[in-house]
């Protein structure tokens, strides 16, 4: 089948207030003095060149090359130096130098994972399985890309997970994906490229890919966790597969919503009992790191492992990022996705499909969160067993919609059809009523109508993508 898996589709890091940034403009050149760091805001649209002219320098642990000409796009980053470094910046960005970063001790919590995954080489055991939590915009993606960074560079492998469907990881929004990083993380990219028709010049990484197709883990959790277990089951029978993997473990990053409170914890607790976590870091708030330590004090693994908690401080870096921008930078992951970027441009195809040969399941918002709601906090009575998805035919309604093809057959059952992994998405570009046909873009000329597909309400219907 040639649908291409989840192309690559870094997520751009959106812009967002700092303290009192400056705006620069044409060509600069900074001086940083050792363990300080260089962050830049560039705005949605803007791009600005950047040339490491000496020392050393990082963007969340990937080390730049010397005298390389990067490109950032509409991002929010920052450039560490451990050793101090001189940096040529051509182009338009708001920008500051600090000195204060919570550098040393995630370092020093790689050093921690590091001395586990020795252990598990030796004793031929799974490396640590790491879940870091934290309210929104605390950092937890950033320290992932870390320490990430930092394993590859150790020569590990590790497994890494997004189990944040708002934001994908080398897929789009909506995706929950497990994806070994055995070569370098596309810094230009966020993430980086994965499967597309074109070239890269960083080697493509491919997902485990499932798709859960709402915001919030909250909108139906009857979906989220069964969907959860399917990941954590492919990704670890991916550690089996590899010693590499294995001894180098996970990093699993979660969506900020689930460390707010009580029904968020609960699917902490699953995502620890699914994937076997034996280390939580929690970034960047006391409440939650006294709550877990509260959950899991006496929680022992099912190899009997006892959980280590990490307290790590958020970077004053660490932006709030609005809903708007959010949009923006999912709409620039959808149209990549279909069209490839700057470096690579990639030839989708439309093709106009009945009606009768299209099997599409549209996901049931479960009103979970709604015996919340009732009197007294009372629990609503158990529905009847409802099904997860609702066939539906095309509508008007569907129009800029993704809708997700699955490595499933038509004859399927639902269950089937969730747990199986996504094959890649088609657009609905448009939606004719009267001659029952739907116009549909796919990233290859490939046959859908004999795979179902699935339509969620994430990523929401983005702009028109084709005139
Ligand atoms: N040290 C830093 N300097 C500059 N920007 C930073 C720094 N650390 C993080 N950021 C930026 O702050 C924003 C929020 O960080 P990040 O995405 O890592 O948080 P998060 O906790 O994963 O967010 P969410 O809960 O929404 O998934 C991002 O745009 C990120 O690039």
């Amino acid at each position: 089948m040639s649908i291409p898996g989840i192309p690559g589709l870094g997520q751009s890091v959106p812009v967002a207030t700092s303290s009192a940034p400056v705006t620069v403009a044409t060509t600069a050149i900074h001086e940083l003095a050792p363990n300080s760091e260089w962050r830049f805001e560039v705005a949605i649209g803007q791009s600005i060149e950047v040339r490491v002219l000496s020392g050393t320098a990082e963007i969340f642990g990937t080390e730049l090359a010397l005298n390389h000409t990067y490109t950032f796009h509409g991002t929010k980053s920052s450039i560490y130096t451990w050793h101090g470094t001189r940096l040529e910046v051509t182009g338009s960005c708001e920008e500051y130098i600090a000195e204060e970063t919570p550098m040393i001790a995630y370092v020093n919590t790689h050093f921690a994972l590091e001395k586990l995954r020795q252990q598990a080489q030796q004793d031929g055991k799974e490396g640590p399985r790491v879940l870091v939590v934290g309210p929104s915009n605390s950092g937890k993606t950033s320290l992932m890309k870390l320490l990430t960074s930092y394993a590859i560079r150790m020569g590990r492998q590790p497994l890494v997970v997004n189990t944040d469907s708002r934001e994908g990881l080398l897929s789009i929004p909506g995706c929950l994906t497990a994806t070994a990083f055995a070569s370098i993380v596309d810094v230009e990219q966020g993430w980086g490229s994965s499967p597309t028709s074109g070239p890269s010049p960083v080697p493509v990484k491919l997902p485990l890919c499932y798709y859960y197709g709402l915001a919030s883990p909250e909108d139906n959790t009857k979906l989220f966790k069964p969907v959860l277990t399917r990941l954590a089951l492919a990704a670890t029978s991916r550690m089996a597969e590899d010693a590499n993997v294995k001894e180098s473990g996970m990093l699993i990053d979660t969506p900020g919503v689930i460390s707010q409170g009580k029904g968020g914890y609960d699917i902490i607790s699953h995502i620890v009992s699914e994937f076997s976590v034996n280390t939580i870091l929690v970034l960047g708030s006391e409440r939650l790191y006294s709550d877990m330590q509260r959950k899991f004090s006496t929680y022992r693994t099912s190899n009997s492992e006892a959980i280590t908690l990490v307290r790590l401080d958020k970077s004053g870096g660490c932006v709030d990022r609005d809903d708007a921008y959010m949009q923006k930078s999912r709409e620039a992951a959808i149209k990549e996705y279909f069209f490839g970027d700057v470096k690579r441009t990639l030839s989708p195809h439309t093709q106009q499909v009945d009606f009768d040969s299209l099997t599409i399941y549209k996901i049931r918002e479960s009103n979970n969160m709604y015996a919340a709601f009732l009197p007294g906090g009372q629990e609503e009575a158990e529905p009847e067993a409802e099904s997860l998805y609702e066939a539906v035919e095309p509508t008007s309604q569907m129009q800029h919609c993704l809708l997700a093809v699955m490595y499933a057959s038509l004859n399927d059952s639902q269950e089937a059809i969730r747990d199986a992994s996504v094959m890649g998405f088609v657009y609905v570009a448009d939606v004719d009523d009267k001659k029952r046909r739907v116009r549909l873009l796919s990233p290859v000329n490939t046959r859908i109508a004999d795979r179902p597909l699935i339509l969620g309400s994430w990523p929401e219907p983005t702009m028109s993508l084709i005139g």
